[in-house]
């Protein structure tokens, strides 16, 4: 679905072999890219950077639940659980769902509160590097994508190590491939080298 919008919405050149290449001309191509933002934003719903964040109270505070809050009370806010709470996502929260950042056929992102979807946290003190970090995720991701297959190796076990960044406790293990047929890519090699020079 992120290949389709790309074709849908970015100039795409193509290589000497075949192969695709994106081309950003604009931010507003960027801002078109809702399906993507919305499969970035999943992703750091259920996975979040930074899993967990104290706050401090400089004096008595009571929160909206009616908890009291002491005085230099540390606070653990837990940004892992919170994308993970039927309460606030629902029942399908367990699902990996980009549609749900995504509105009015295919059009618009869907702007959710961040005491909704912590990951950048919310207040004054939020990330400020949120669009530039939205930016970069977007570029690289479309770039890559459209070059390269990825997929995890089957039997790979994916859990997170709890820490204050979120780190996988055995890396990621995947299979890369081009997206560009091998014939393609050995035509291109046989027309520019005599044929025996080719593996
Ligand atoms: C996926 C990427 C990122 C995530 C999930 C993320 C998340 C966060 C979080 C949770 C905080 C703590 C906010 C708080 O304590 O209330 C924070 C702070 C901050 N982030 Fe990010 N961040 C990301 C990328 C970036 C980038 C790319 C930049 C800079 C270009 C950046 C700059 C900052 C700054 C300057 C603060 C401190 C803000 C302050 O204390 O006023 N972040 N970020």
């Amino acid at each position: 679905k992120i290949l389709e919008e790309l074709d849908r919405v970015v100039i795409t050149q193509t290589g000497t072999a075949g192969e695709k290449e994106v081309i950003f001309s604009s931010i507003e191509e960027l801002n078109k890219m809702v399906y993507l933002h919305g499969a970035i934003s999943e992703t750091l719903r259920l996975y979040p950077s930074v899993p967990y964040e104290p706050k401090q109270s400089l004096k008595d505070d009571v929160l909206p639940s009616g908890h009291i809050v002491g005085r230099n009370t540390r606070v653990l806010v837990s940004i892992y659980s919170m994308g993970r709470m039927e309460d606030v996502w629902g029942k399908d929260w367990m699902e990996f769902r980009p549609e749900r950042w995504v509105a009015n056929k295919k059009i618009n992102i869907i702007h959710v509160p961040s005491y909704k979807f912590a990951a950048f946290m919310a207040g004054p003190r939020s990330c400020s590097g949120r669009k530039i970090a939205y930016t970069q995720m977007k570029t690289i991701i479309s770039c890559v994508l459209r070059k390269y297959k990825i997929d995890v190796v089957g039997d790979h076990p994916v859990v997170p190590l709890p820490s204050i960044m979120m780190f996988m406790r055995h890396g990621l293990k995947v299979r890369i491939s081009s997206r560009t047929p091998v014939s393609t890519i050995i035509n291109v090699v046989n027309s520019i080298l005599p044929v025996d020079s080719v593996e």
